[in-house]
């Protein structure tokens, strides 16, 4: 090997270029006394430096345990159950303030309990048979559609005869001129909100119109303000007529021919009182003593209808023939707003306020993000603030999810494991578990959420018993699963492993334990302790991960 040249010459005529370390070279007549001085006041400056950094890093570490806040985002496809966990948050730490807005959510169950309703009255209609399911995108959105090789559900091309369908379409009419006017109400309660019909913007394109469909509204960061979906089967007109009471029936606004659009209501710090149903409503206190009159003295109010179409709708949901219809059709209401169905009674009663339950059960579809604050008043969680936000899970919601990544600390990932047999409303094509086990894999395999918690959520579990009881099998829809037994233990394990092994193959942080928890986020008893329990994974994921840093 040559031998290295040296070359002193050159690098000191480089050291020489710089200022500083020229004037930090000894000087060139320097005694042995005073080296020896400026070696020691070298070494004390140094010690006195190296004192200063310890300082600064002693008070960035302190400064990073008492942070305060923790952000939490909550992700999965549309439908998955994130706004509903959103909701247990909100009851378990401002119980007060969630009961307060209970009379808010009135408007949207009656929506729920309506759409049941034309639903079944779709389904029901002879000429239905000759329909293929996936012509209606509405109906795909919750209802549970096996579909077979055909593209049909198979019992659907011979089906019962239901004798009395024609009395119930023409006696339950009224709820469907009904379900236009709620959707025509709820986006012109308020008329300083912007409402808008039509397809979604990326979020990236409601940024760059400085947010001009928001009419210039803005939420916390500068980023856009959250909107609520609804989704709704006819799009209605939006011109509000304030001279008229808010619930006055039109009967020229039918129309058809743009079934499947949704309706878009703003959700600014106004949406729950624009769904109030106007100034009549009154507090749930004065409703139960009787002292100030409530909406019931309200002719116009939507609840008169219902009232009136209360016994038809009993009674087309107990026909026998009904059932053996639905059940043809392949049509499970329970996987979606059907449960209201089986309280005709007292969700149609003059006097109705929901119940914490209804709440939780109403389905709303999210649009941009819904960002949640509180804090823990008592235990080791105690000061802390948290956040959590709430996104939109539909495909064209998805792009609103990036920014969120950079100061998140936790991940509650939803995925609803019952939807193995159902697909994408918003493509037929896709079927929801494959959509969930993609989205997942790009969650966790995402280098910027690296070092973030992940919390599983296996949502649904309570639609997957009763499913796999009524006897749909997991092998028909997921062909790898093979002749595994096809009872809920069995099922749910091997969901666990795949979604366990996805995250195992792909994580960037191979030190980062996953926590899996089985769901129902609609059962408030079961969802608080696992509440509680992924609070304190987080806090001490948390205090790791600065640890680490
Ligand atoms: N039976 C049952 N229903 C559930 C469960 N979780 C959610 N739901 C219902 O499923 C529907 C959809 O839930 P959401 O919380 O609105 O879903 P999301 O993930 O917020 O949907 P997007 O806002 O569209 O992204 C609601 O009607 C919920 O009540 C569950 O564990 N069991
Ligand atoms: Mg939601």
């Amino acid at each position: 090997m040559p031998k290295q040249k040296f070359e002193p010459p050159q690098i000191r005529r480089r050291t020489l270029s710089d200022p500083l370390a020229a004037a930090l070279l000894p000087p060139p007549d320097e005694s042995p006394i005073e080296r020896e001085t400026r070696l020691k006041a070298e070494v004390d400056a140094k010690k006195v430096s190296d004192s200063i950094d310890e300082m600064i890093r002693q008070e960035r570490n302190e400064r990073k345990k008492s942070k305060t806040d923790v952000n939490v985002l909550l992700l999965g496809q549309s439908e998955s159950g994130k706004s509903t966990t959103l909701k247990q948050f909100q009851l378990l730490h401002s119980p007060s303030a969630f009961h307060a807005e209970r009379i808010a959510w009135r408007a949207v169950i009656y929506l729920n309990l309506v759409r049941s309703i034309r639903r079944i009255l779709d389904a029901l209609a002879p000429d239905s048979d000759t329909l293929d399911d996936h012509d209606d995108g509405d109906s795909l959105e919750t209802a549970s559609v096996i579909i077979t090789s055909s593209g049909r559900p198979p019992s659907a091309i011979l089906g019962t005869r239901v004798s009395k369908y024609e009395s119930y379409r023409q006696r339950l009419e009224p709820l469907i001129e009904l379900e236009e006017n709620l959707f025509r109400m709820l986006s012109t309660a308020d008329e300083d909100e912007a409402t808008h019909l039509g397809p979604v913007k990326p979020y990236s394109q409601y940024y760059r119109a400085e947010n001009a469909a928001f009419n210039g509204k803005t939420g916390p960061n500068g980023r856009p303000a959250p909107t609520i979906t609804i989704p709704q089967k006819r799009q209605t007109p939006l011109s509000p007529n304030r001279s008229t009471s808010a619930y006055a029936i039109s009967h020229s606004i039918s129309n058809p021919s743009t079934k499947g659009k949704e309706i878009a209501v703003h959700t600014s710090m106004n949406w729950k009182k624009a769904f109030s149903l106007g100034n009549k409503s009154k507090s749930p206190k004065s409703a139960h003593t009787g002292e100030i009159e409530g909406w019931w003295e309200d002719p116009d109010d939507p609840v008169h209808r219902l009232n009136a179409c209360a016994p038809a709708m009993l009674e087309m949901w107990r026909d026998p023939q009904v059932k053996t219809r639905l059940e043809e059709k392949r049509l499970r209401l329970e996987e979606s707003s059907g449960f209201y169905l089986d309280e005709i009674p007292r969700i149609t009663a003059k006097k109705y306020i929901p119940t914490d339950a209804d709440v939780l059960k109403a389905r709303l579809k999210t649009m941009g993000v819904v960002e949640y604050t509180f804090s823990v008043s008592s235990g080791s969680n105690r000061g802390v603030e948290w956040k959590i936000y709430d996104v939109g899970g539909a495909r064209n919601q998805r792009q609103a999810w990036a920014p969120y990544f950079e100061d998140v600390n936790a991940i509650i990932f939803l995925a609803p494991i019952s939807a193995f047999d159902q697909v994408l409303t918003e493509d037929p094509r896709v079927n929801r578990l494959e959509d969930s086990l993609l989205l997942w894999k790009s969650v966790v395999s995402n280098k910027l959420l690296a070092h973030v918690n992940i919390v599983l959520f296996l949502n649904k579990v309570d639609l997957l018993q009763s499913k796999l009881e009524s006897g749909v099998k997991l092998s028909h829809h997921m062909v790898s699963y093979g002749d595994r037994p096809n009872d809920y233990d069995s099922v749910s394990k091997y969901f666990r492993n795949k979604f366990g092994v996805i995250h195992q193959s792909y994580t960037p942080n191979k030190e980062r334990e996953l926590y899996i928890h089985f769901t129902a986020v609609t059962d408030t008893r079961r969802t608080v302790t696992i509440i509680s329990a992924v609070r304190d994974i987080i806090i001490k994921g948390n205090l790791r991960n600065m640890k680490l840093v």
